[in-house]
């Protein structure tokens, strides 16, 4: 496996995420990191495009999912809200919060937080580097199809600074307001202890890893892509040449199968139709597929089975433990991303989205850490993936400005 000799940009990238240092005067503008913020300033916030929570306070913490899912259980959590990591034995980020506010609309933040004075933003340093991933890449496909592993995905981080503190929040609300269809969330990463507290995860994605509503259990993964054009004629012909790419199909293929055996455990209706869908948002085609299912047992919460299909091959690959241990293996720590990010109700209602487009922010409020990835396959070109990733990275550019 390729390794990191030398970084492209930067020499400083932390491999864990120390306190920031501060070396700028005391002498600064007032940011919305520090000014009165709005009362109702959310430490959970997810947007759907059909209803959206907010919550403010913490009542408790957990680090694992048992003694969240014991407190819904118990009557103790009226809700859970949190994240799970990429990699589920590491420590989770759920609490019960003390006030939840809930409406059938999209989040519609305040103009405090979408056109407040905001830093200005810069590259500091990438991990691995442009060249580096391309060359894991291309030893994944070197790896892939010959032994037991069958698709990868291989994921990028890049770390942003800001000339001053800002506000998570104000990160939130730009992505949320740039992507209205793309279920923007922010949510306190503190309670997973230690090189956590006061980290948060901001994000807008378009993958729903699962929804229960009553029995009604809806997943819609997203597996191949291709970048949006600016010609119309241009991005229409790219829509219909993924529909037909053999490499994408396959890639999106994993994906649904294992979401349709896990949600086989607990139904006997699961329906996933053979052709996907295409879904855009601002930056890329994704090839996507609808799968619905009516649970059998009622006990079962949103909680149980997002931890049931977490990762999916659309975040980790196929077959599921020798992709994440390529994975963990071969990959600096991805944290929160690629994990997933939700709320889960009492009543077993809820929804958690996969943490893709998403960054982590410090706990001095004056960085960012981004990522992107993709799904490698045997047929996968290694220049074309790292193009794929500076396009997914591009949602969260633009909401730092960039
Ligand atoms: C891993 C990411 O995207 C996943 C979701 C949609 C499409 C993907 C792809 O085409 O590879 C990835 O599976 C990411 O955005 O960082």
């Amino acid at each position: 496996m390729p390794q990191e000799t030398p970084k492209e940009i930067g020499t400083d990238m932390p491999d864990e995420f120390p306190a920031e240092r501060r070396t700028d005067s005391a002498q600064e503008r007032p940011t919305s990191a520090d000014i009165a913020r709005p009362t109702g300033a959310p430490d959970f916030a997810l947007s759907h495009p059909e209803f959206s929570v907010r919550t403010q306070g913490v009542a408790k913490q957990f680090d694992s999912p048992e003694p969240a899912r014991e407190a819904l259980r118990d009557g103790s959590a009226d809700m859970v809200v949190g994240a799970i990591p990429f990699d589920a034995s590491r420590r989770w980020a759920l609490s019960v919060p003390e006030s939840v506010t809930s409406s059938p609309n999209p989040l519609e933040p305040p103009s405090f937080y979408r056109s407040g004075d905001f830093p200005s933003f810069t590259l500091a340093s990438q991990m691995p580097s442009p060249r580096l991933h391309r060359d894991r890449v291309a030893h994944a496909v070197s790896v892939l199809g010959s032994g037991e592993l069958d698709k990868v995905v291989l994921a990028r981080r890049e770390l942003f600074r800001a000339d001053r503190p800002f506000d998570s929040r104000a990160v939130a609300a730009r992505l949320m307001s740039a992507n209205p269809n793309g279920y923007g969330f922010l949510t306190d990463l503190s309670a997973a202890g230690p090189g956590y507290s006061k980290h948060y995860l901001v994000g807008s994605s378009p993958e729903l890893l699962v929804r229960k509503k009553g029995n009604r259990v809806t997943s819609f993964p997203l597996a191949g892509s291709t970048a949006r054009r600016t010609n119309p004629d241009e991005d229409e012909k790219a829509a219909t040449q993924l529909q037909a790419s053999a490499k994408d199909l396959r890639e999106h293929r994993y994906v649904v199968e294992h979401i349709a055996e896990v949600l086989g455990q607990f139904s006997s209706s699961v329906v996933a139709p053979g052709v996907p869908e295409l879904l855009s948002t601002r930056e890329l085609w994704h090839l996507g597929t609808p799968i619905s299912a009516i649970v059998d047992d009622p006990e079962v919460t949103a909680l149980d089975l997002a931890a049931a299909l977490h990762p999916t091959p659309a975040l980790g690959g196929a077959p599921r433990q020798p992709a994440l241990d390529y994975i963990l293996a071969n990959e600096e720590d991805r944290r929160f991303y690629g994990g997933a990010v939700g709320w889960c109700a009492a009543d077993g209602d809820g929804i958690f989205m996969v943490s893709i487009r998403c960054g982590e922010t410090d706990e001095a409020n004056r960085s960012l850490t981004a990522w992107g990835g993709g799904g490698i396959v045997s047929d996968s070109d290694p220049d074309s993936e790292l193009d794929e990733t500076k396009v997914k990275l591009t949602t969260i550019r633009k909401a730092l400005g960039l």
